[in-house]
């Protein structure tokens, strides 16, 4: 996976211009000189070396058979503060008709681990197991422990390009090698090649002058070692052992690993089905040109391809207007095709904000709205025992969504914890203020001056689109907390994660 590269200079960084100053390109340039802004975003336009799959595409599936991995991943009792939830089948106070009356408790709302942990404890995901050729296996999570089929190699080799020879023959010194005879006093044996049993060291070939009469010379300074040269019987592998275990994610080394431990197929967890519902009446599909009052739908674009690299697979629904029934429809047409259901946009205080209460009055676990922003009004809620989320419809709260919710959920699915991300020291160029009480999610372009990473937020004045093709890294900034430019912060690169 390529690794963005935090040399560059930031993008508002003007090159060198006449008499040798550089411009700054902060806010109140790039509004008052909007062409040049233009101009120099153009001129050092360079997409990131984004994380581009690293795991397969599409692969292939045969249907899934058995039911496995069914116990719980944490205690469903976990007790959680801070924040109020419904925890008995249907038992949500059923809501007048209107959005507005949606209020989430922002005292009482989750951080961000505490919410992500609110889900995955109550939630038993019902996994199911199928096999696929070891080629096609990239991504997939296994779904048992494998073990080495055979030993590798079966029996010793030669290690080396060389000749095999008997060590007995070098007990008292180096013997008369002038008159060896091939096939008797040694034989051919290169890299990998098996030799007849009655030799058991192997000399390099660089070391070994073979004579016009077939018998050969050492160097006189040639140190002989008895069993020299080869690799021993199960040096690769022996027989038995464990190559992989369940849950562990195959990539292209422990593929090649199982196939020569005798895995030519493996069973692994069957994918995740994540069905996605995009909500909203001015919401127009991927390639309507927008008329006024029109957004486009391209959530579905970003989340499918998030989702796709973390081994899941969307079931796209077709957008769904902001008529109550309509929404409650699909919602439950969703919770019975899919493990996660993402019900996205109508999460906030809206007129037509129905989503996070349809989903209230089918859970048995609510809460609305965590302690972060951008991103606050999201509903978390076990419908059916499933998780179903209530993503909000900002394409950034829905790309943070999935960066610290959703992929947590696909990894808990799967059994797995989640890989923690790479954190790194970095001098903040501009001061980063905290939300009074929030904890504060702050987007940062992150790159490094002489071997010192530097951070800064993308300067005002971007469009979103510029803001979030530049970012590379994320600061969490506690709520009521200021961070002073020149101040050292731990960042967080986002290069191994497309997070947006
Ligand atoms: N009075 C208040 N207004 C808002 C609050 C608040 O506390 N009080 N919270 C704000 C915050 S924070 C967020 S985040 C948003 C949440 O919005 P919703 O989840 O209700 O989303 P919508 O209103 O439906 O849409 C918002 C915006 O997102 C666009 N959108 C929605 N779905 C998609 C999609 N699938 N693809 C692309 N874009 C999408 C939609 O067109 C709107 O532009 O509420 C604030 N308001
Ligand atoms: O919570 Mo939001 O700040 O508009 O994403």
């Amino acid at each position: 996976m390529a690794r963005q590269d935090h040399r560059r200079e930031p993008f508002w960084e003007a090159p060198r211009v006449r008499g040798g100053g550089r411009r700054s390109y902060r806010m109140r340039a790039a509004t008052r000189r909007p062409r040049a802004q233009r101009q120099l975003l153009q001129h050092h336009r360079r997409p990131f070396a984004r994380a581009h799959s690293r795991r397969a595409g599409e692969q292939a599936r045969s249907p899934c058979a058995s039911r496995a991995f069914e116990q719980p991943l944490r205690g469903r009792d976990a007790a959680l503060p801070n924040h109020r939830r419904i925890e008995t089948a249907l038992t949500a106070p059923f809501r007048q008709k209107t959005g507005a009356s949606m209020k989430f408790d922002i005292e009482n709302a989750l951080s961000r681990p505490e919410a992500l942990e609110a889900i995955i404890s109550r939630w038993t995901p019902q996994r199911e197991t199928e096999t696929v050729p070891i080629e096609r296996s990239l991504g997939r999570v296994l779904a048992q422990d494998c073990h080495a089929q055979h030993s590798l190699p079966v029996h010793r080799t030669s290690a080396v390009d060389g000749i095999a020879v008997r060590s007995s023959d070098f007990e008292e010194g180096a013997p008369n090698t002038a008159l060896w005879k091939r096939g008797e006093d040694f034989a051919q044996a290169d890299t990998g090649d098996d030799f007849p049993d009655e030799f058991d060291s192997v000399i390099a070939i660089e070391n070994v002058t073979l004579n016009e009469n077939g018998g050969l010379t050492l160097p006189a300074a040639y140190e002989f070692k008895k069993e020299s040269g080869i690799k021993r019987a199960g040096s690769f592998m022996q027989e038995g052992e464990l190559l992989s275990r369940a849950g562990d994610t195959l990539t292209p080394k422990l593929m090649a690993i199982l196939a020569a431990g005798g895995w030519s197929s493996v069973p692994v967890i069957c994918k995740p089905k994540i069905a996605y519902i995009p909500t909203g009446n001015e919401l127009v599909s991927v390639g309507t040109a927008p008329s006024r009052g029109q957004n486009i739908q391209t959530n579905s674009v970003m989340l499918r391809a998030c989702f796709e690299q973390l081994g899941a697979e969307m079931i796209e629904f077709g957008i769904v207007p902001d008529v109550r029934e309509q929404l409650g429809a699909a919602i439950d047409e969703a919770l019975s095709k899919a493990d996660i259901v993402i019900v996205n946009g109508g999460s906030s205080r809206g007129s037509e904000d129905y989503n996070s209460e349809l989903l209230e009055e089918r859970a048995t676990y609510f809460s609305h709205g965590i302690k972060a922003v951008p991103g606050r009004p999201i509903g978390l809620a076990i419908v059916n025992g499933k998780p179903a989320i209530n993503v909000p419809g900002p394409m950034i709260a829905a790309a943070l969504a999935q960066d610290w919710l959703i992929s947590g959920l696909i990894r808990a699915f799967y059994g797995q914890t989640a890989a923690p991300r790479v954190k790194r020291p970095a001098v903040l160029d501009a001061p980063l203020r905290g939300r009074p009480s929030f904890e504060h999610l702050a987007r940062l372009v992150a790159h490094e001056v002489d071997g010192v990473l530097h951070a800064a937020p993308a300067p005002n004045g971007c469009t979103l689109a510029q803001n979030i093709r530049e970012v590379n890294a994320f600061a969490a900034v506690p709520a009521g907390v200021k961070l002073e430019a020149g101040q050292t912060v731990e960042i967080e690169l986002l290069d191994t994660v497309d997070w947006a």
